[in-house]
């Protein structure tokens, strides 16, 4: 008899136990916030070896293959907005379908994908037709929902998904040497960077910019809380620093903290609506190019005490990433005297051997939308290293998100 099942069931027990039983919690040492987080993945983690143990080769092998008609019916009931127009109503069928204009066995063959994985309530209705209602996973479908997550959803299963389909070619397209072409561009038919795109094809840009903040909350609510940003010497030069994310939710926990913001960026993301700021906190803007050739065109602010690059490297292959750190480097060793030590603080997501999934399918994703990729840290280590820094701190955070603390030796 294979007991492989019941020993992997037997550890999914002890630790979901372990994690959420009261009376196991009080007879045991707690769990450290961290591990308590780190717990969650371990049960996803076992949950997928118990499925592969209990299918066997082949059908877990089919299912995985699959599981892309899952995603493309929840891209598509999603984008067409089934969750919005059900909102605390219950409809049949062929009301959802002449309400949104869209043939009804579409709906039903989609909507029977996403009822196998517990959203939507499904009900026989009186003429004995099905009726959908929203539950509390197919609300988070919704563009409404207090944590929706519809644009996150919409870009993953459109620009993700497409770009993806693409990687085959992609990998091919550029001899050893020569300038590669990434998997988006065959996709969708455009040359140069995906930003460049977005800028060009505005709604895009705007779900993209909403599917990245769904996502951070998803995945990097932490990152907030577990580092000490109030420590940072300011002024802290935000290099990509986008629409101000990040300031934006330190404004919110840290209101007391004097910090001083510069969103480094090119011309076209700044866009910095009037935010409520606290007395001390200020942001400042500076408009420029890290991929400028020469530094003195990237027009970098040099000298100041803190650097920050968030969520910025993974976008770049490792050429490019080493063309940026040595212009960062540059501005960071113009050293006035108030400012000696200049750090330079990275915030990224770092490939680890028990990495969850997510950060393993948004590699995917960096791969296909730009060329990048998830690195471990010791291949970030090695380009800070490349660049002329010195490692001196590495945290991990209960989050996809993990830092880096680099200086000048
Ligand atoms: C994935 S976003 C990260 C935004 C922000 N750091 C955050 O964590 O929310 C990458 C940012 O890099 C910026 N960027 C891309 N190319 C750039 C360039 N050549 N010079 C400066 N910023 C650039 C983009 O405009 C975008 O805001």
């Amino acid at each position: 008899m294979n007991e492989a099942p019941i020993l992997i069931a037997s550890q999914l027990l002890e630790l979901v136990k372990k994690t959420y039983d009261a009376s196991t919690i009080s007879s045991n040492p707690p769990l450290s916030p961290l591990e308590v987080f780190d717990s969650k993945y371990q049960i996803e983690d076992l949950c997928g070896q118990l499925l592969r143990t209990v299918l066997g080769p082949l059908a877990y092998t089919t299912l995985l293959a699959e599981s892309c008609q899952e995603s493309s019916a929840l891209g598509f009931i999603t984008t067409l907005g089934v969750p919005d127009l059900l909102g605390d109503t219950t409809m049949s069928l062929s009301e959802i379908s002449d309400a949104l204009g869209v043939n009804a066995k579409y709906l039903k063959v989609a909507l029977n994908c996403l009822t196998r994985h517990g959203y939507f309530h499904e009900a026989v209705g009186p003429s004995g037709s099905l009726t959908y209602g929203n539950n509390e996973l197919s609300s988070v479908l919704k563009e409404t929902h207090p944590t929706s997550v519809k644009n996150a959803v919409g870009f993953i299963c459109d620009e993700g998904f497409k770009a993806t389909s693409h990687l085959l070619p992609a990998s091919k397209s550029a001899a050893p040497g020569e300038k590669e072409l990434v998997a988006v561009n065959l996709a969708f038919g455009f040359n140069g960077p995906l930003f460049d795109w977005m800028s060009q094809e505005a709604w895009r840009g705007k779900r993209m910019g909403n599917a990245m903040k769904q996502l951070h909350n998803v995945v990097n609510g932490n990152v907030i809380t577990d580092y000490d940003w109030p420590a940072l010497e300011s002024p802290i030069i935000d290099i990509g620093g986008g629409i101000g994310s990040l300031e934006l939710a330190l404004v919110k926990e840290c209101p007391e903290s004097p910090f001083q913001f510069v969103i480094f960026d090119i011309p076209e993301t700044i866009v910095w609506e009037e935010q409520p700021l606290s007395i001390n906190f200020s942001v400042a803007f500076q408009a420029g190019n890290f991929m400028a050739d020469k530094f003195d065109d990237t027009l970098l602010p040099t000298g100041m005490p803190t650097y920050l690059i968030r969520h910025v490297l993974h976008d770049w292959s490792d050429p490019q990433v080493l063309h940026i750190l040595k212009h960062v480097y540059t501005a960071m060793s113009t050293r006035p005297a108030a400012h000696p030590k200049p750090k330079l603080i990275l915030c990224e997501m770092l490939l680890r051997a028990d990495s969850h999934r997510f950060i393993r399918t948004t590699s995917m994703q960096l791969l296909s939308l730009g060329g990048g990729l998830t690195r471990t840290e010791m291949e970030m280590v090695l380009l800070l290293e490349k660049a002329g820094f010195s490692v001196v701190k590495s945290q991990r955070l209960r989050a996809a998100d993990s830092i880096i603390e680099a200086i000048i030796p």
